[in-house]
């Protein structure tokens, strides 16, 4: 098949950035919507050019009445186009609980799981410009700094062997939906998107809308160039975050030097410690754990916090801010 725009787009832009290599095995996340048909599609047309092995994968939540029918549509399409396509059926707790946050977090495990049993190197996903907009618009009302405005990545690590890549973060949600049907491609439609319940929802069908009317008609790549512009910013201080840290840590027992640390200016001083806690701590704190954490930078000796999730403290030892554990 002639190679349009889009192909052409995708094909270039891969050609500048060394996301997904020639001859790599990739696993498609295939939800049956505009956006992931559409990446199917490009990287079929690509293929032959780049020689990747393709598999697909689609979760089926069992949360709609037709979602059966869904994963069979995905399944037909992709042995239709020449792909094997693997269905994932959601566990129980999944079904009954219907929180977008704990489907998430499945399929992203899904995700891992095949690509490790199939070999993949990369997981590839259909997130959109558009998807990168609401994503910095529901960040910011929340109150995030740089790390929730940039967070949708182009591609970032699921394990130290395995990828996960977005190629489709320069093409709006219009776009994906000129491109199937200038293709003939019908996607499945997806009744959860339409309703207003859901946050997201309420963003791209309200929010956005009403600021292409009123401030500005290219509102999604706007926000999402913004995106990709704080992206830069954000690794360049964590890595500074990171030499800094280094420098500055003892391991027995976990301890920050703390005059040090005080000399950092107060972005660096978070970002150690929020590396810091979460090394120790294995899992993410908030804002108000780094807070209390750096309260303890200028208070008398032998000051503590109260406890962290999962009980530990972090209490001054003159000149170490000590993590004690229970
Ligand atoms: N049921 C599914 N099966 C396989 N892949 C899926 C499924 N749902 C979503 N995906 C993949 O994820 C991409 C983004 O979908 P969507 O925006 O609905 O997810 P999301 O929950 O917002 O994900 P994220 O948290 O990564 O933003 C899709 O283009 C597709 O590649």
């Amino acid at each position: 098949m002639a190679w349009g725009w889009v192909q052409a787009r995708l094909h270039q832009l891969l050609r500048q950035h060394p996301w997904l290599p020639p001859h790599g095995s990739l696993l498609i996340g295939v939800s049956g919507g505009q956006d992931s048909l559409c990446l199917l599609r490009l990287l079929i047309d690509l293929q032959p050019h780049w020689h990747w092995s393709l598999q697909v994968v689609h979760c089926n939540h069992g949360w709609r009445e037709d979602a059966q029918a869904n994963a069979e549509f995905v399944q037909t399409l992709s042995e239709t186009w020449g792909v094997t396509c693997r269905v994932a059926i959601a566990p129980p707790e999944i079904k009954t609980q219907k929180t977008e946050a704990a489907a998430r977090a499945w399929r992203y495990q899904v995700f891992t799981e095949m690509a490790q049993g199939q070999n993949c190197s990369h997981v590839v996903t259909g997130h959109t410009a558009s998807d990168q907009a609401e994503t910095v618009l529901l960040n910011l009302l929340r109150g995030s700094g740089l790390d929730g405005l940039s967070s949708l990545t182009w591609q970032r690590s699921l394990t130290p062997e395995i990828s996960l890549v977005r190629p489709l973060l320069w093409i709006t949600r219009d776009e994906t939906a000129s491109f199937c049907q200038g293709q003939g491609i019908s996607p499945w439609p997806d009744a959860t998107n339409e309703q207003l319940t859901y946050r997201r929802n309420r963003i791209r069908q309200e929010l956005i809308p009403y600021l292409q009317e009123h401030f500005n008609a290219q509102v999604e790549p706007a926000l999402a160039r913004t995106s990709d512009l704080l992206q830069g910013d954000r690794e360049y201080l964590e890595a500074q975050a990171l030499a800094l840290r280094l420098t500055l840590e003892q391991s027995h027992p976990p301890g920050l030097h703390r005059v040090m640390l005080g000399q950092a200016h107060l972005a660096l001083q978070r970002r150690v410690v929020r590396q810091f806690l979460q090394q120790h701590l294995s899992r993410r704190s908030n804002y108000a754990q780094i807070a209390k954490f750096l309260h303890l930078l200028t208070a008398p000796n032998h000051s503590q916090t109260d406890p962290f999730p999962g009980g530990a403290i972090a209490r001054v030892d003159h000149p170490w801010i000590q993590l004690i554990f229970p």
